[in-house]
């Protein structure tokens, strides 16, 4: 049977990756949170020692926070074990580490594990393909006030998803947190903007806006549970990979 390590087993991430890995009938392995101490279901145990849960665990995976990354991509390497990163808030040195450690390990890394939201950034990546410049693209995302990282990782794959469609570099196009005089709007540029308040699990908007016209086309998570299916799938299709990085292109065949 498939045991799954969690890293943030306490979180609201990780409690509902527990409940759903058990009820496809996979065994947890064990979790880690900051603390370290406490029990994430009868029986199993959550500690602060990743590497022993990674050599524990047939995959790992990480809904935790930006700062403990380093860490649990050692922990893998060193137990040769797959993981997945749902974890968003990451920053280019990440994605950096993210890269080096998956040639030595499979990799799955995704601001978003849900099949509606992967559907919709292929939509994204093919409407931005089709229209021309003359459509402003904004992305507007809502969620939960306890939310610590803005943009949201959904928005940022959202993002690149219609940068890639325009065939542009994010990076050199994004607006974001605009305040004050901001000046126009720039010609081609990708805009972001972040609502939060009481308990919305994730709510996202992708708006082409045109003269005299306007696209919207967008994702509503009802609950954390659309998240934690996909990420026990793509955990599941993770084990048995070559090495490499990965997406969940493959896992949902989009
Ligand atoms: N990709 C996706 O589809 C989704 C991604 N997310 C992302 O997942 C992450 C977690 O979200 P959520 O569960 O709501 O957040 P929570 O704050 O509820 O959980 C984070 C967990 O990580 C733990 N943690 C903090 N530091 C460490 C550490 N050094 N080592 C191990 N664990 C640590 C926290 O422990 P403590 O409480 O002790 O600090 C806590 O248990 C966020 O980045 C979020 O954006 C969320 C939903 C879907
Ligand atoms: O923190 C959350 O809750 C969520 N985070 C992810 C993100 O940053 O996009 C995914 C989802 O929207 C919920």
């Amino acid at each position: 049977m498939t045991r799954i390590g969690i890293f943030g087993a306490a979180g609201r991430m990780g409690r509902a990756i527990a409940q759903v890995a058990q009820e496809a009938g996979l065994e947890i392995a064990g979790g880690t949170d900051r603390g370290g101490a406490g029990e994430l279901a009868p029986g199993i145990a959550i500690t602060a020692d990743p590497l022993a849960l990674a050599e524990q665990s047939d995959v790992l995976i990480d809904f935790s926070v930006p700062a403990a990354l380093s860490a649990h991509l050692d922990a893998c390497i060193a137990a040769k074990k797959p993981i997945l990163i749902g974890t968003t808030g990451l920053e280019s040195a990440h994605h950096a580490l993210i890269d080096e450690a998956s040639r030595q390990v499979p990799i799955l890394q995704t601001g978003n594990t849900s099949l509606g939201v992967n559907l919709l950034a292929a939509l994204v990546e093919q409407a931005a393909a089709r229209l021309n410049d003359d459509w402003d693209i904004e992305i507007v995302e809502m969620h939960h006030r306890h939310k610590v990282d803005a943009p949201s990782g959904t928005a940022l794959l959202l993002g690149e998803a219609a940068a890639r469609g325009r065939g542009i570099a994010l990076a050199d196009h994004s607006e974001r947190g605009r305040d004050g005089i901001t000046g126009a709007r720039a010609r081609g540029a990708i805009g972001f903007a972040a609502l939060r308040g009481g308990s919305v699990a994730g709510d996202h908007q992708v708006i082409l806006a045109a003269e005299g016209e306007r696209i919207e086309i967008g994702h509503r998570a009802e609950n954390r549970v659309i998240f934690a299916r996909g990420a026990v799938k793509g955990a599941q299709w993770l084990i048995g990979q070559p090495v490499g990085r990965y997406d969940m292109k493959g896992v949902l065949g989009l």
